[in-house]
């Protein structure tokens, strides 16, 4: 699915609508979406992400790390049990999270624990932009960095996956501007 719907029309939308069609552009947090409601209108897509974009970024870094928590393990528990949400049974198919070998589920459960154990929260990245080799090789990779690093690089990973998610939903040739 892409862009089904214009931003004048996401403009009109009242507040629970809205929550009911973009709760879930950041995993789990509708309170991205209840935030920005208010800045209605925006002047399309890349507005709303922007203005999704700043709130994760005025967060403490707790709040960063919350917004973390709320993700569900790569190739996880979840996803095994089929109790992911559908944005991310989407996004994990399409990296090939659901075709790894024995060897790879092995490596990549470990790795995860290792990643948790050592940040307390887990390790996101934009399934969608990642197969699961680079998905393994980023796990190896940022298992080097400090708490805060990842706290950061991971919120930026959530906006990527943010922006996907708004542009399945919104028409990105959509435009306040054009419409007048
Ligand atoms: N842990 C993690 O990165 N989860 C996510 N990534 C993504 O693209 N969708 C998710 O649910």
């Amino acid at each position: 699915m892409s862009g089904q719907i214009s931003i004048s029309e996401v403009n009109r939308m009242p507040y629970e609508e809205f929550i009911s069609i973009f709760g879930n552009v950041v995993e789990q947090c509708s309170l991205c979406a209840a935030a920005v409601w208010r800045q209605r209108p925006f002047n399309d897509v890349n507005h709303l992400h922007e203005a999704m974009s700043t709130f994760l970024d005025q967060q403490p870094l707790a709040g960063k790390e919350g917004v973390l928590r709320l993700h569900p393990d790569l190739a996880g528990k979840l996803a095994q049990s089929g109790g992911l949400t559908s944005d991310s049974t989407k996004e994990q198919t399409s990296a090939g999270l659901f075709n790894l070998t024995e060897n790879e589920r092995g490596k990549m459960n470990s790795l995860n624990q290792e990643y948790t154990d050592k940040f307390g929260f887990p390790f996101v990245i934009c399934a969608r932009e990642n197969k699961k080799e680079a998905i393994l090789k980023g796990l190896e990779t940022r298992l080097k960095n400090n708490s805060e690093e990842e706290a950061l690089t991971g919120v930026a990973e959530v906006k990527k996956i943010c922006r996907l998610r708004l542009l399945d939903i919104v028409d990105p040739s959509s435009s306040t501007k054009s419409a007048l």
